[in-house]
């Protein structure tokens, strides 16, 4: 693992024409763990993770703690290449030579509930197998920062348990902010959650993990 220290956001302002989505904003995130962020649609959930990841400038303030950080984000869009298969959107990831990555992304499939879809092209897929083979592809790319913006949008019941689980396993020692419209996908996974207004983005209430308000 690479060298880890808290992710701070001090200060941030950002303005999207005329329209203020974050006015001196600051947020502090532990080394490790689970921070959901929990807020309208609207408020700048997507934003914020778009100015940590280093894809959208802001004017003025600090994010700080992730420059050693490898960053693995999982887009609310699927963002699968539509002209190779699902495992080889997998494989496009991976650092070994073919063979081994076409083997590893094989077991990625298996592991997300893929076997035997291995082959078809992402537009062959159901709307949560493309969201399986998205969260295959971010776990298998792997990193200590994870952006996970609604990841189980559009998934039954039963794979959305099975792809919390999975993503508890393989994230173990990262620190995972995730946005989340879904209250119980907050309680179920989150250290601290920030329930969050806007814009411009405001902190309403931090809930540890069992569940205390502390806010
Ligand atoms: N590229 C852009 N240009 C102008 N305004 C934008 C742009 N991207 C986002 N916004 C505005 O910024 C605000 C925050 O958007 P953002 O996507 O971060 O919200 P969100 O909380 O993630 O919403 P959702 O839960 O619906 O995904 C919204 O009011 C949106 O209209």
């Amino acid at each position: 693992m690479m060298g880890k220290c808290k992710l701070e956001i001090i200060n941030l302002t950002k303005t999207y024409n005329d329209k203020n989505i974050f006015d001196h904003f600051s947020l502090t995130l532990p080394e490790k763990g689970t921070v959901c962020l929990y807020g309208p649609s609207g408020c700048g959930k997507t934003t914020l993770l778009n100015c940590i990841a280093g894809l959208e400038p802001y004017d003025s303030g600090v994010i700080a703690g992730v420059e050693k950080r490898k960053i693995a984000y999982l887009f609310q869009e699927n963002r699968l290449l539509p002209w190779i298969s699902a495992a080889e959107n997998i494989a496009a990831v991976l650092r070994g030579n073919e063979i081994q990555n076409r083997e590893e992304a094989r077991i990625w499939m298996r592991l997300v509930g893929l076997e035997g879809e291995e082959d078809k092209l992402p537009a062959q897929l159901s709307g949560g197998m493309k969201r399986r083979v998205a969260i295959a592809r971010v776990l298998a790319y792997g990193g200590d920062l994870f952006l996970l913006d609604e990841p189980f949008r559009g998934l039954d019941p039963e794979s959305k348990e099975q792809m919390i689980s999975l993503i508890k396993q393989r994230t173990n020692d990262a620190l995972k902010i995730l946005v989340t419209h879904d209250k119980q996908e907050a309680e179920i996974l989150a250290d601290i959650t920030y329930i969050l207004s806007g814009p411009p983005v405001k902190i309403d209430k931090k809930i540890e993990r069992n569940l205390q308000e502390v806010m």
